[in-house]
């Protein structure tokens, strides 16, 4: 008989998740990712149904990483315009690789919302001018706040410009992040001398323009994850160095890719594994639409610790 799977929630993933260790941990596996066979990752496009009627999608996320012996699948719906519960909805349902038994249902919340600024930081890293001072947040929801934190594990900004949709959530973020915060009235004044811009936003039409970005920044290209949504326009896609997370995800669902027809010139774990260039005076732009190995190596880190709490407070009860 197989055992129950263990429930792990959305406040002891935010317990158990080290954001230096899964910066560590997620920048190995999209290396690995993009050696193909060879890295050990076996991860398909997201299967993605939409809800029409409701105007929400459900996203199917499997993903294996032989290396970490690590077999997850993340279920993500994502309902854009939920009002009193989160935008995103999601369950990391973790198996044993070597029997396919269930050993947890994992938030998975928690875990989109921590593991895509931890990739965002992974490719800031390697493709932002080491010396950024002004971060620009576009959009203040989860991703806005999950960002600020993964981002601030590089560098400490002097300026950190938020523009949304609405003004009160840009100023409840900008409360939250202290005196560097600045509230703007518009994208252009956001990003006017910005060194590193995320766009973080749920626009379906683009908000973000070339003429208004410094020469030399880096955009994390967050948002517009469905083949017809897109944040940047067509001129910006196509005047920058365009690394995104997956080629075969970005070039299914990325609009931002798509509908611009501009060049991707590397994955980033194409940078991580040294086989092409992080371009980082140019104009940079990271699209990432998110991958199930970020969720299955979260989800690893977050099982692991969960046990070996487990197996402490039984040897040792209070
Ligand atoms: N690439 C990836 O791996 C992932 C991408 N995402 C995407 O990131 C985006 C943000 O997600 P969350 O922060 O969780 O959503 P959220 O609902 O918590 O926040 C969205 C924010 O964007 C603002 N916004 C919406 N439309 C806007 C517009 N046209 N212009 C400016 N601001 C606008 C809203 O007011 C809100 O502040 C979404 O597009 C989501 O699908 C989410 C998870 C993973
Ligand atoms: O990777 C992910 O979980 C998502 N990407 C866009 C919506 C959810």
């Amino acid at each position: 008989m197989s055992q129950a799977p263990k429930y792990i929630s959305g406040e002891e993933v935010e317990k158990l998740l080290d954001l230096k260790e899964l910066l560590n941990s997620i920048e190995t596996a999209l290396g690995n990712y993009s050696k193909g066979k060879d890295g050990g990752v076996v991860q398909p496009v997201r299967l993605v149904v939409p809800i029409e009627k409701h105007h929400g999608h459900l996203g199917v996320m499997p993903g294996y990483s032989s290396s970490d012996e690590a077999l997850a699948t993340k279920i993500v719906a994502f309902y854009p315009e939920n009002k009193d519960l989160p935008t995103h909805q999601a369950w990391v349902l973790m198996q044993d690789p070597t029997n396919g038994s269930l050993n947890a249902i994992i938030d998975g919340v928690s875990i989109t919302s921590i593991r895509t600024g931890i990739a965002s930081a992974v490719a800031t890293k390697h493709l932002a001018n080491p010396n950024s001072r002004i971060l620009a947040l576009i959009g203040a929801g989860v991703q806005a706040r999950s960002h600020f934190k993964a981002l601030s594990l590089l560098q400490s900004f002097d300026e950190v410009r938020i523009f949304s949709r609405t003004r009160a959530s840009a100023q409840k973020l900008a409360k939250e992040i202290g005196k560097t915060a600045k509230v703007c009235s518009s994208v252009e004044e956001a990003v006017e001398d910005a060194d590193i811009i995320t766009t973080v936003s749920f626009a379906t039409t683009p908000i973000l323009k070339a003429e208004w970005v410094k020469p030399g920044a880096h955009i994390n290209a967050v948002g517009a994850c469905r083949p017809d949504w897109r944040e940047l326009e067509s001129r910006l896609m196509q005047e920058s160095v365009v690394y995104c997370d997956s080629r075969d995800a970005c070039s299914q669902e990325a609009g931002d890719i798509i509908l611009s027809e501009c060049d991707v010139f590397a994955e980033i774990g194409e940078v991580i594994n040294g086989e092409k260039q992080a371009l980082w005076e140019k104009t940079t732009i990271f699209k990432s639409v998110g991958m199930a190995i970020e969720d299955v190596l979260s989800a690893k880190i977050v099982y692991e610790k969960y046990m070996h709490q487990l197996k402490q407070d039984s040897e040792y009860p209070a």
